[in-house]
């Protein structure tokens, strides 16, 4: 049974209200990654430090007759069917598991890239189960939405608390990370789709140690100094399936005020930490002029 952390408090109306149901699907950025076992069944034992920056894709629900999907937004067109959409397998198993006799319609603004290394079908499932739970007045603490998260995908019950964290386990026991300082933050994602289970199949080294106690971070170079003792263990094996992923990297690190540039889970997405995020919005400019073709977001950690 996977631990669970409170999904964050509702921002929005109440579910009879006529507005829709909106919650984020943010972006899971690991800042630490460190692969420590394989379990028998294939699955890879982590530990991991995850945040969720203020930057994701957008779901609306609202009532309907069935459930169905409609999808927008930049990204929109590299997801496959509907049915196969991880929001559309959270409906349907949250339905299943509660019995429900209503439907929804569901939109979906994809607003991350896909197969990128910051969790977008895993938060956007958890932002379903957040949003449907709300619409059908089910107990958003009960253990069978803890239970669908885990069943759906390891970094699901991550992002279904969504939320400064440390994980444990194949990415499933999560304990929470308070008291993060701030940093400017800038994801670039060269805008190549990297397959995780590639990544974790060509991993050389299966056993590392884990990252060790969290210090108290008393300002973001605190932070960023500790992290410089950590690394991301699926790095390596990802470089050497894309290596434009080393271009990313050099150029984060050259940005005026990067304080450290790492890639987040399987890749290609990679991270530059700021200390602060007026830092982050003047590199973040300057990188979008020189690599118009890579997808660059500014955001922070909070
Ligand atoms: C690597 C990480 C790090 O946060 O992030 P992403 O790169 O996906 O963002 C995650 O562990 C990805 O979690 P998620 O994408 O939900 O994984 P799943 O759908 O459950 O599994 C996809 C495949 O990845 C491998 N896998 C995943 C998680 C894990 N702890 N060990 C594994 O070996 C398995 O081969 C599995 O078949
Ligand atoms: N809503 C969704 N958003 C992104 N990917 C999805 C979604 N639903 C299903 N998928 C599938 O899940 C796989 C992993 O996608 P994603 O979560 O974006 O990867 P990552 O965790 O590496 O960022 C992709 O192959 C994609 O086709």
């Amino acid at each position: 049974m996977p631990a669970a952390i409170d999904p964050p408090a509702s921002r929005e109306p109440a579910p009879d209200s006529a507005a829709p149901i909106r919650e984020e699907g943010r972006a899971k950025v690991n800042l630490a990654l460190h692969v420590t076992g394989r379990r028998a069944d294939g699955y890879h034992e982590l530990d991991t430090l995850v945040v969720f920056p203020p930057f994701g894709d957008l779901l609306e629900v609202r009532p309907g007759a069935g459930l169905s999907l409609s999808v927008s937004g930049p990204f929109a067109a590299d997801l496959g069917p509907a049915d196969d959409n991880l929001v559309m397998r959270a409906a349907t198993a949250l339905q299943a598991a509660f019995q429900v006799q209503h439907g929804a319609a569901l939109s979906l603004e994809k607003r991350l890239p896909v197969a990128s290394g910051i969790g977008g079908g895993s938060a956007d499932a958890a932002a379903a189960l957040r949003a449907l739970s709300r619409l059908w007045r089910l107990d958003a603490r009960d253990p069978r939405i803890a239970e669908i998260a885990a069943r759906l995908g390891a970094d699901v019950p991550m992002c279904l608390a969504s939320r400064p964290l440390r994980a444990s386990g194949i990415g499933d026991v999560l304990s929470p990370v308070a008291n993060l300082p701030a940093a400017g933050l800038v994801l670039v994602n060269p805008r190549v789709a990297v397959a995780t289970p590639a990544i974790f199949k060509t991993l050389k080294t299966r056993e590392n140690p884990p990252l060790g106690d969290l210090p108290g971070f008393a300002n973001t170079s605190a932070l960023t100094d500790w992290l410089a003792t950590t690394r991301n263990d699926l790095q390596s094996p990802a470089l050497e399936t894309s290596p434009v992923i080393a271009d990313v990297l050099e150029a984060l690190e050259a940005l005026p005020g990067s304080l450290l540039a790492r890639m987040s889970g399987s890749g290609a997405s990679c991270f530059a930490l700021f200390a602060d995020t007026t830092m982050a919005k003047a590199a973040a400019g300057a990188l979008a002029a020189a690599r118009p073709d890579w997808w660059i977001c500014q955001t922070e950690v909070r």
